[in-house]
């Protein structure tokens, strides 16, 4: 497949999306804040909700991917699959070693697609039969209190996060926290060993050190990158991004603009404070300070040329991005209480399907509203349970490609 994503709004043509599934019942309110979420899901709509964004999506054009399926086809390959459950269940941290070959021998024994809904959606320890003559304190204990032997991941469906597709490659990313980490590596084997995406550059990968999460990468242009440094993504990654994307990368990338953001929750990405909805218009969050501190990274001859940029962010955006007027929409319409409401709901959390139209959650009709005000069409999708997870429809879909403009 050609990996083409050289903006945030060119005509979507292909993205990926995974559906909620049995993670999201897996969620207890005993480590809800663990695993990222603020509550809890109620399954069966928050699939409707999902399969009707999906449905937007391909009424518009759009052929839409589920991951579980390329995962699936992938690891169709019976020596593959033996490697991705072994060094999956490394990668989980399982360094009991009954516990690994307790999990090695029952994701084995599952077909190929079951396998990967289980590890998605997690092994709990009633689930497995086991010898309870064996000397194990862990399955003991398991008995009694923790119920999970593999957790599950239920912030799965937020693929913009885990791996970010940028022009015609992708970045592998290292997750903050280790309630994420392990979902890379799903899309990881699909880059990496489905003959789909044979040759596809990579320009991070998940073994780095430092911290990069996919929310916080924009695509502004095809020369232009932004990314924020967040509560989810180091100062440190951005700067091997910058050296593997602009320095060894043969693509038609210049710039990378990094904003750096206030560390709460309501701001985690940049994707939650800001998104591109047209060629000049742009969604923030109303409280975004004017000027927000800003570096701008060129590539030179001998490395990088970096400077602070002490703009406002209209100005920033007109003069790297060359144009002469640019239109900044507020979500919630700045109003006091309903800029934080719709925000915290992912009102700024837009997805463009092509240059002035976008998908957005019904409930933040107060910012939709205001989208529409400013001449972008704006398609709904319902929003009860999906928004739970803290994440819009950017936040769930990873384009694969979209129609370049220029
Ligand atoms: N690109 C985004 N804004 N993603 C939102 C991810 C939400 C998810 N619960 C998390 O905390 O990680």
């Amino acid at each position: 497949m050609n990996l083409s994503v050289y903006s945030e709004i060119g005509k979507l043509e292909k993205i990926l999306l995974h559906r909620p599934g049995k993670e999201l019942e897996n969620l207890s309110p005993h480590y809800l804040s663990d695993l990222l979420f603020d509550d809890i899901p109620f399954l069966y709509k928050a699939q409707e909700e999902h399969d009707y964004f999906a449905n937007v999506l391909r009424e518009n054009g759009v052929e839409v991917l589920y991951l579980t399926e390329l995962l699936t086809e992938t690891l169709n390959d019976l020596d593959l699959k033996e490697k991705f459950v072994k060094e999956f269940l490394q990668f989980s941290e399982i360094y009991n070693s009954f516990i690994y070959a307790l999990l090695k021998d029952y994701l084995f024994s599952l077909d190929t697609k079951e396998m990967v809904d289980t590890i998605i959606s997690g092994i709990r320890s009633d689930e497995l039969e086991i010898n309870r003559n064996i000397f194990s304190l862990r399955v003991r204990r398991a008995d009694i209190e923790l119920p999970f032997f593999l957790p599950p991941m239920p912030n799965l469906y937020f693929q913009r996060d885990p791996v970010a597709i940028l022009g015609k490659g992708a970045c592998v990313n290292r997750m903050k926290t280790s309630a994420r980490r392990r979902e890379v590596m799903l899309m990881e084997y699909v880059i990496k060993y489905n003959t789909k995406f044979e040759g596809t550059p990579l320009y991070y990968e998940k073994d780095y050190p430092y911290p990069i999460e996919g929310g916080d990468i924009l695509v502004l242009s095809e020369k232009v990158l932004a990314v924020g440094i967040s509560q989810r993504t180091s100062p440190e990654a951005v700067e091997i991004l910058a050296k593997k994307f602009l320095k060894e990368n043969k693509d038609t990338f210049e710039k990378i603009i990094a904003f750096i953001i206030p560390d709460n929750r309501a701001y985690m990405h940049l994707d939650t404070i800001f998104t591109m909805v047209d060629y000049d218009k742009f969604l923030v969050h109303a409280n975004l300070k004017e000027d927000i501190d800003t570096f701008i990274i060129t590539k030179s001859k001998e490395g990088f040329d970096f400077y602070e940029e002490e703009e406002s962010l209209e100005n920033i955006l007109k003069k790297h991005l060359n144009l002469d007027h640019v239109e900044i929409i507020k979500c919630g319409n700045a109003d006091i209480i309903a800029s934080h409401r719709e925000q915290w709901n992912d009102g700024s959390n837009s997805l463009a399907i092509e240059p002035g139209k976008v998908i957005t959650y019904d409930r933040n009709y107060i910012t939709n509203r205001e989208l529409e005000k400013s001449g972008i069409e704006v398609l709904t999708i319902p929003s009860s349970e999906l928004s739970r997870g803290r994440g819009g429809p950017r936040c769930a879909s990873m384009p694969l490609i979209r129609r370049r403009y220029s």
